[in-house]
C-alpha cells in the first residue's frame, strides 16, 4: 500500500466515525422537536399550533453564522442547518408552502432557500392565488416576490396588502442569475426566438441588445414557462435560471447574462399569524395620507424623531380615489419595540389609514 493510500484510509476512517457522530446528535435534535411538537399540543388542545416558528429560526441561523469555527464559510454552516431545522420541523408538521410557480422559478428556488427542502411546495399560477392559499388555510406559508435591485418593486404584490389579511412573516433575498438556454435537441440550429419573464428580459436587457439584437422576444408568464417552450419548439432559446435548466434538461449557451452583477430579487414569506422579536426585525406598513401640503413630511418626521431607520418607501395609487396615494414603507424595529410603537402612534392619529403588516426577522440567509 502506498504512503498516499494509506493516509487515505486513516482519513476515510476518521471521516466515517465523525458520520455517525453527526447522525446520533442529529437523531437526538429531531427527537428533541418532536418533544417540542408534543408540549406545543399539550399547552394548546384544539387549538390551531404554530409549528413553524420564524423567530426562533432566525435566532439559531444567525448563532450558527456567528459561533461558526471554519473552515466552512458562515454561509455555508447556515445552509446545513437550515436543512437540519427543515427536516426536524417536518417531523413536528409537514409544511405546505405557496409560491409562484410554475415548478422552476426563482420564486421555488427562494421557497427552498428559506423553508429548506424537507416542505411540501405548492405551486400557483398567480401572487393573488399563493394570497388566496394561504387565506383559506390550504397553505401554511406562501412566499411572493417584492422587489428587484435592477427593475423595483412588484406592484402586484403591494397591492395585495391592501385587501388581505395576511402578515408578513419572512423576508429572503436571492441572487437572481439568467442564463440564455437551448434545448440540447435542437443546439445547431439557428435561434429566431427568445422566450422568458418580463422581468428577465429587463433584468438582461443590455446583454441583448449587445448579443442577440434582432431576435424576437417573446414574454410569457414565468421564466419556467419561457424553459418548456423552448424544450419543445426548435429555433427558440429561452432566458431563465438553473432551475429551469435543470428541470427541462437544457443546455446553457451563456451564464450570468443579467445586466447588474449584484442582481438580486427580495421575496416576502407571508402567513396568518404575527411573528415575536427575533432581536434583529423589520416591519412594514401601509399608510394612507390625507392629501395636503406637507403629508409626507409629517409620515415621515416621527421616525426620524424616535431615530429608527427607513429600508424603503413605495407609493401606490390608492384603490379608494384618483390621485389619492397608499405609502409602503419598511423600516428597522418589531412592533413589540417601545420606539416603533410610538412611531406608529404618531403615525396613527395623522393618517386616514394605517395598516400593520407584520414585524419580522431580517433575511439571515
Ligand atoms: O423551537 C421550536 O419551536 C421548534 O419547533 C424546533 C425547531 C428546530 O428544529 O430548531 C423546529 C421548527 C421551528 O420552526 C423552530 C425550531
Amino acid at each position: 500500500m502506498s504512503d498516499e493510500q494509506a493516509r487515505l484510509g486513516q482519513l476515510r476512517d476518521e471521516i466515517d466515525r465523525l458520520d455517525r457522530e453527526i447522525m446520533d446528535l442529529i437523531s437526538r435534535r429531531a427527537e428533541c422537536a418532536q418533544e417540542v411538537a408534543r408540549v406545543k399540543m399539550e399547552a394548546h388542545p384544539g387549538e390551531d399550533v404554530f409549528f413553524y416558528r420564524p423567530e426562533r429560526e432566525a435566532r439559531v441561523l444567525r448563532r450558527i453564522k456567528e459561533s461558526n469555527p471554519g473552515p466552512l464559510s458562515g454561509e455555508e454552516m447556515a445552509r446545513l442547518f437550515r436543512e437540519i431545522m427543515s427536516a426536524c420541523l417536518a417531523l413536528e408538521k409537514p409544511m405546505h408552502i405557496a409560491f409562484l410557480g410554475p415548478i422552476g422559478t426563482f420564486t421555488q428556488a427562494a421557497a427552498l432557500k428559506h423553508f429548506g427542502h424537507s416542505v411540501i411546495s405548492v405551486p400557483l399560477p398567480a401572487i393573488d392565488a399563493v394570497f388566496r392559499e394561504v387565506e383559506s388555510g390550504a397553505a401554511h406559508y406562501g412566499v411572493v416576490p417584492v422587489e428587484n435591485s435592477t427593475e423595483g418593486m412588484i406592484n402586484h404584490t403591494l397591492d395585495m396588502f391592501m385587501s388581505s389579511p395576511l402578515k408578513i412573516c419572512g423576508e429572503v433575498q436571492l441572487r437572481i442569475h439568467h442564463h440564455l438556454m437551448v434545448s440540447p435537441e435542437h443546439k445547431g440550429e439557428e435561434i429566431v426566438r427568445i422566450y422568458s419573464h418580463q422581468q428577465s428580459f429587463a433584468q438582461c436587457r443590455q446583454w441583448l441588445d449587445a448579443h442577440r439584437y434582432g431576435i424576437e422576444r417573446v414574454t410569457v408568464s414565468s421564466n419556467a414557462e419561457a424553459a418548456r417552450r423552448a424544450a419543445e419548439e426548435p429555433g427558440t432559446a429561452a432566458i431563465a435560471g438553473d432551475m429551469a435548466a435543470e428541470l427541462y434538461g437544457l443546455e446553457v449557451l451563456a451564464t450570468s447574462i443579467e445586466d447588474r452583477p449584484d442582481n438580486t430579487t427580495r421575496f416576502l414569506i407571508i402567513g396568518r399569524e404575527e411573528v415575536p422579536a427575533s432581536g434583529n426585525d423589520k416591519s412594514s406598513i401601509l399608510v394612507s395620507m390625507r392629501n395636503k401640503p406637507g403629508a409626507l413630511y409629517q409620515l415621515l418626521e416621527p421616525f426620524h424623531k424616535h431615530g429608527l431607520s427607513l429600508t424603503r418607501i413605495e407609493t401606490r395609487p390608492s384603490p379608494s380615489g384618483t390621485w389619492a396615494y397608499v405609502f409602503y414603507i419598511d423600516f428597522e424595529g418589531h412592533v413589540d419595540d417601545e420606539q416603533v410603537s410610538k412611531v406608529l402612534s404618531e403615525i396613527d392619529e395623522e393618517a386616514v389609514e394605517l395598516k400593520r403588516l407584520g414585524s419580522y426577522p431580517i433575511g439571515v440567509l
